[in-house]
């Protein structure tokens, strides 16, 4: 582990620019897992800040490229957002820092806590409200997360919910993800408008969203069971959608419903949704 707890020097942050991060500065320590991009590694930045760090593998992704992203991912602040600090890009392989999530995927802590979890529907709502709100944010600046599942948040303590990688699929080199005949694309979060055209929108996010409510409430199943991608294409192309799972409330699967019109105009946007699902948690919680 690269040693932090020499202070870095005074003209550290003003050499870089502020995106950037002195490698100096971070102490890696175990590894959480690994992702569409190689290793991630717990962290500590500046000596008390706990960080995650994605260590990117060798062809990966299109490094340049998100450099330049970076700038602006790192402007995208929000209590529901895994927060980007930063990026250490002077040489290879780059890391990505972020903040760190105690518990880990959303996915994971459904599957765990099941038992818990899906008797606390009141819980199941507010973490679906937490993710609409940070969704609801990156909407307001234009901005498509393209992959978003229960996979691809996280849990903090104090059951906190923050969207994760958000945008970062655009970065992907590897086909089998990037297109939608791939083994690894996300068949089963994709509207019709994607797996036909992969037309990508905030209301392709949308449905994306209601197939996360559904994999909430259904407490971390997978959605279509075990259907292969291209039964599911078929069904969704028919207009035919996920049933209501039984912890959910009818008025959320109402909601959902919406979120899989066939059009994505007829979609809400994550602001109206996330009046209507306060309004709902108000009435029944
Ligand atoms: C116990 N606590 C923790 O484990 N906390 C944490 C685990 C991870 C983690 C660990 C391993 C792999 C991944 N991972 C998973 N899916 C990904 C998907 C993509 C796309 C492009 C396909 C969307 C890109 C990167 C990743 C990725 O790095 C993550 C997020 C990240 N963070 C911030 C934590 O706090």
């Amino acid at each position: 582990t690269t040693p932090c707890d020499r202070a870095a020097p005074a003209t550290a942050g003003l050499s870089h620019d502020k995106w950037e991060i002195d490698h100096n500065e971070l102490m890696l320590n175990e590894e959480l897992g690994s992702g569409q991009f190689g290793v991630v590694r717990k962290g500590k930045w500046r000596g008390s800040i706990e960080v995650a760090v994605k260590m990117m593998k060798e062809g990966t992704m299109s490094e340049d490229d998100f450099i330049e992203e970076a700038k602006v991912m790192t402007k995208l602040q929000h209590t529901n957002l895994v927060q980007l600090y930063g990026v250490c890009s002077k040489k290879r392989p780059i890391f990505i820092v972020t903040e760190y999530m105690k518990y880990g995927s959303l996915l994971n802590h459904l599957r765990r806590y099941e038992t818990t979890l899906c008797n606390n529907r009141g819980l199941l709502l507010d973490m679906c409200i937490q993710v609409c709100k940070g969704m609801a944010y990156l909407e307001r600046h234009n901005y498509i997360h393209r992959d978003l599942a229960a996979r691809n948040c996280l849990v903090g303590t104090e059951n906190i919910v923050k969207v994760a990688d958000f945008g970062l699929a655009r970065y992907v080199l590897d086909d089998q993800y990037t297109s939608s005949g791939g083994s690894k694309f996300p068949i089963k979060w994709a509207p019709p408008e994607v797996l036909n055209y992969t037309r990508f929108s905030s209301k392709s996010d949308i449905w994306a969203y209601g197939v996360l409510m559904w994999e909430v409430f259904s407490c971390g199943k997978m959605p279509y069971g075990r259907l292969k991608n291209t039964e599911v294409v078929e069904r969704v192309q028919k207009g035919l959608i996920l049933e209501q799972p039984k912890a959910c409330y009818k008025e959320v699967y109402d909601v959902m419903r919406k979120c899989w019109s066939h059009l994505p105009e007829n979609r809400p946007s994550f602001r109206v949704l996330k009046d209507q699902l306060l309004t709902i948690s108000q009435r029944i919680l």
